[in-house]
């Protein structure tokens, strides 16, 4: 069934050769359509340089495929590669000079994607501060004015310079073509030269020839999964180049994600980017068994895992894994897992033991911001400190990341360096865009409702858009719904689950997921939505982010997210990779309204970014000034527990009617809409132009 037909009916009048809502359709981000990546395009001063597309460097091909958003990416089986061929991308065919910018030329176009790159640390800051104890202040000052130096590296024009000026090898450059990108996005623009060849993105720094840190904080969908995963598979192969790489698999790199969803999808990417490599991407599952080291523990530890603790509270909802006894050895050269998982394999060997990693040179902490928060922080730092490796690299990505996290982590470098005894390598910032509590390509709306069961009549008329309504662009599915707990996410489920009526597929088009249903569910549902055979997918704060669903139209706040990070990851689920048309709505009550301030920022934030004002605003500036800021306890009350925290009473029930009295509704409607159906088409024999109206 073609679902954006399908869901296309009934919305719209339709007028004789316009189509339903057709107009509106192709600019969704379901429909498929190619729009630029990149978000931020500002003038070169003196030139004009509307979009980085535009550029003759850029090579776009004339016209782009057809992309089915849901459909699963082509995957190339390894044999089908002829073996003349992986004999030719083994060797590195020579690679023509690269251009290299001028620093000011540099400048210019990174402050045209507005790509703010800062070195926060280098090794020598660490000898100054030592220095500093003798002679103090003086010392002190010299190395805070160095640190926080700004930077300009070469931007990356195209992914033709990662195989010319950065060399990646030739295997990685095809299966990054195969993807069909046609520019890099802005933090791949910035990032993947400093990571890839430093000593040639900054030619003017020293002491890079060991490689970065790195922190990136750049807006949800913009590419920086592959932005990690690139230079990961490209140093592996660097320092293994000439060996057989089939048979050789030591674990080199490990990503750190905060749920399976993306532990899945990221490894997925993964060996999308290494195919035909010889290079193995992991996905940690329970109880599996990988390559380490058993070291002797001096102390006793002194903690237990407290799993549980966090059931219904958002991001940390999917950490609850049992110890499971190891099996046979994974051999992986990539490892890519959630924290407890990992950790939880490093702990499994006898008392007063902990296995270390002693080979990993990479360790990647995706949606860094969460992983190094309270709730996950005490695994994040164990799997940390696993990785014993001199020479380790860290690098920490996410849309969102307060100032707290940045000390966090020049905290860790700093006191593993002195550990382990070594110089900590030079630790380097990138922004991208003028804050990072927004999400500019998207639609917001916030919609007060002044009860619980005005939100369940909003959300249903988001289902059922009828023509008199004048809210503005109807949200189409397949969309997102996000309640604060569990709980809540079934008991919506229960509600909603037959307003679809059985011609269009019923109840099999809505379902919940949430870190309460076994993995096999969880992946079932997951699998389902992105083939577009669910429409409205309900969950929690577990999918609220890095998954990246390319077709999602929108997406709903049924309960007002914790915070205005929670709020960005969660909108950020739709407009992927810049595409246009996707929409976030917000319901708020009369209960929320204490809350809801942190939201409206981020979404005034936005308009900001996006140049809109006055009445096209999608927060008026006077129900921004109306609405009460947001207090230090409620907020941390809020962030902890979310909306549940703040209301007394069972209010995870979320009903109207009994199941029973839906089903039955549901069956008479569907016989109603049949027989007139039959009678319409008795009358006249287009019955492909028939509507759904929806069960209003
Ligand atoms: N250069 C590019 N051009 C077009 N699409 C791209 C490009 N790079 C990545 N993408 C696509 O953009 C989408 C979003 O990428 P990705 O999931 O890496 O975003 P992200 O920045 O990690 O987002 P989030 O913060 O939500 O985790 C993916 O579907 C990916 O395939």
């Amino acid at each position: 069934m073609d679902i954006l037909k399908v869901l296309s009916r009934g919305t719209k009048k339709t007028g004789k050769g316009n189509q339903a809502g057709n107009s509106g359709v192709t600019k969704l981000p379901s429909a498929g359509t190619s729009t630029n990546p990149q978000l931020f395009h500002d003038e070169v001063r003196g030139q004009k340089r509307k979009r980085i597309g535009d550029e003759p460097q850029i090579q776009a091909p004339a016209e782009l495929p057809e992309v089915d958003f849901f459909a699963p990416k082509p995957e190339v089986a390894p044999e089908a590669i002829p073996d003349s061929d992986k004999a030719r991308r083994a060797q590195s065919p020579p690679r023509i000079a690269p251009k290299l910018l001028s620093e000011d030329e540099c400048r210019q176009l990174l402050r045209s994607h507005r790509l703010k790159i800062t070195l926060l640390s280098k090794p020598e800051d660490q000898s100054r501060v030592k220095k500093a104890k003798k002679k103090k202040k003086q010392a002190v000052v010299e190395s805070k004015k160095d640190a926080k130096k700004a930077l300009f590296p070469q931007p990356l024009n195209s992914f033709g310079e990662l195989r010319n000026a950065y060399g990646i090898s030739s295997q990685v450059a095809e299966n990054l073509a195969a993807q069909s990108y046609r520019v890099p996005t802005e933090v791949q623009m910035a990032s993947l030269p400093i990571l890839l060849r430093p000593e040639v993105a900054l030619r003017d720094e020293d002491g890079l020839d060991g490689g970065v840190d790195f922190l990136a904080v750049a807006p949800t969908g913009s590419g920086k999964t592959i932005s990690f995963l690139i230079p990961a598979i490209n140093n592996i192969m660097r320092r293994r180049a000439g060996e057989n790489l089939d048979d050789i698999h030591e674990l080199e790199a490990i990503v750190v994600a905060p749920t399976r969803e993306l532990v899945h999808q990221i490894a997925n990417e993964g060996r999308k980017i290494a195919e035909g490599t010889g290079l193995k991407i992991v996905g940690m599952k329970k109880g599996m068994s990988i390559s380490a080291e058993q070291q002797e523990l001096a102390e006793e530890s002194s903690e237990e895992e407290d799993e549980d603790e966090n059931d219904d509270a958002s991001e940390g909802e999917d950490e609850k894994e049992a110890v499971v006894k190891p099996k046979s050895i994974v051999k992986a050269d990539i490892l890519i897992t959630t924290p407890l998982m990992l950790l939880n394999f490093l702990n499994s060997g006898p008392a007063n033991t902990q296995k270390v990693l002693p080979t990993v040179r990479d360790l990647i902490l995706d949606e860094a911001d969460v992983l190094l928060d309270p709730l996950f922080r005490e695994q994040m730092l164990g799997v940390w400190t696993g990785c014993i490796n001199p020479d380790l690299r860290v690098s920490f990505w996410s849309a969102t990341m307060g100032s707290n996290i940045e000390t966090i982590v020049t905290e860790q470098l700093a006191s593993r360096a002195k550990l382990l005894d070594i110089t900590p390598k030079p630790l380097i910032r990138l922004v991208v865009g003028l804050k990072d509590t927004a999400v500019p390509n998207i639609t917001h709306k916030l919609i007060y409702t002044a009860t619980e069961q005005g939100k369940l009549l909003g959300l249903r008329q988001l289902l059922h858009p009828t023509s008199s309504d004048d809210s503005g662009p109807p949200l189409r599915p397949p969309f997102l719904v996000f309640t604060q707990t569990i709980d809540r996410a079934t008991a919506l489920n229960e509600e909603l689950k037959y307003d679809i009526p059985l011609e269009a597929g019923g109840s099999m088009r809505i379902a919940a997921l949430h870190s309460g249903l076994p993995d096999s569910a969880r992946a079932l549902i997951m699998r389902k939505f992105r083939a577009g055979e669910i429409w409205v997918l309900i969950t929690t704060d577990v999918l609220a982010r890095g998954v990246d669903f390319a077709g999602v139209n929108g997406v709903v706040n049924y309960d007002v997210p914790g915070s205005s990070a929670a709020y960005v990851h969660r909108a950020g689920r739709t407009g992927r990779a810049g595409r246009e048309g996707g929409i976030a709505v917000t319901f708020y009550t009369k209960e929320d309204i204490p809350f809801v301030k942190t939201v409206a920022n981020v979404i005034a934030a936005s308009d900001k970014q996006a140049g809109k004002t006055g009445d096209n605003a999608s927060v008026k500036k006077w129900l921004l000034d109306a609405l009460p800021n947001v207090g230090k306890a409620d907020r941390k009350m809020l962030r902890e527990r979310g909306v549940e925290a703040r209301r007394s009473g069972n209010k995870a029930k979320i009903t109207s009617q009994s199941g029973y009295d839906r089903r039955k509704e549901n069956n008479r409607m569907g016989a109603i809409e049949g027989s007139k159906k039959r009678k319409t088409q008795q009358n006249d024999d287009s019955g492909d132009d028939e509507e759904w109206a929806g069960l209003d």
